[in-house]
């Protein structure tokens, strides 16, 4: 058959991704829903545009930070991620954590009025204007854009962040054997299931999303060193020692 698994470990792969993912996202999609058109009002959005660069980076940051700490979460309880080698794992955290915050973010959009959930409401593009990020701003609107478009399921999502992570061509792997192997195996629970839900054409587009994020997290790499050279306390504060030794 197509699996060398028995179809008994990957259904079970799948499900201990699945309840990962469901249990680290930090908002469920249905009460999003409800939220959709709360929207902020003129005066809420003035006072995020009075807000000075550093502030505005220092209330972003904050919530990227418990972002990542959810997607740690997520990824220990990915079958085969914990028997990966300490710096194996941080390596993939390194380099994947920030996409999968990006994945994540893209089930906050409300594509109709292009806002996205921040603080509580749904904000266009003009309440970052204070981050002076324009271009990544507009770079995260677009994969969000690009996201909704496919019309992930809960599952689907659960899984292609898996695979983001466990990504065997990471640079400096101590055993990229070992993370190949785990990768393929998160790889045949995605295919299992898009071939489940009949959509087995969606893979190919999934690859195309992973070679755009990994262009899009080199511009975030760019932008938090700007952030950090350009505002050392505040970088050195806000950030968390784990986030440090990520992003450090
Ligand atoms: C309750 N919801 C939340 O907490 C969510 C989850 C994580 C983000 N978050 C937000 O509230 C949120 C939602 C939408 C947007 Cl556009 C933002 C602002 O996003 C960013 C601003 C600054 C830097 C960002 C960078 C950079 F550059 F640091 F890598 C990278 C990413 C991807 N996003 C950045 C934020 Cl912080």
């Amino acid at each position: 058959s197509l699996y060398p698994h028995s179809l008994r470990n990957i259904d079970e792969l799948c499900a201990s991704i699945v309840r990962s993912h469901r249990e680290t996202s930090q908002c469920r999609v249905e009460d999003l829903q409800a939220l959709r058109w709360k929207l902020f009002s003129r005066e809420e959005i003035q006072a995020y545009q009075n807000k000075s660069v550093d502030e505005m980076w220092q209330h972003c940051a904050i919530r990227l930070t418990d972002a990542v700490q959810y997607v740690v979460e997520f990824a220990k309880h990915i079958p085969g991620f914990r028997i990966l080698s300490q710096n194996d794992q941080i390596a993939l955290l390194k380099m994947g954590s920030m996409e999968v915050v990006l994945v994540r973010m893209s089930r906050l959009f409300n594509t109709e009025n292009n806002t996205v959930f921040f603080d509580g409401k749904f904000a266009g593009t003009e309440v970052f204007k204070s981050l002076a990020c324009g271009d990544l701003i507009t770079a995260v609107f677009d994969f969000a854009h690009g996201m909704c478009a496919l019309k992930l399921t809960e599952q689907q999502i659960a899984l292609f962040s898996a695979l983001v992570l466990i990504n065997a061509d990471r640079p400096c792997l101590e055993d990229r054997g070992r993370v190949q192997r785990v990768q393929r195996s998160v790889e045949l629970g995605l295919t299992h299931i898009l071939h489940r839900d009949n959509q087995d054409s969606l893979m190919h587009k999934l690859y195309q999303r992973m070679a755009v994020l990994r262009s899009l997290c080199g511009l975030h790499m760019e932008k938090l060193r700007w952030f950090s050279q350009r505002y050392p306390l505040t970088a050195h504060s806000l950030f968390p020692p784990l986030y440090k030794e990520l992003f450090a």
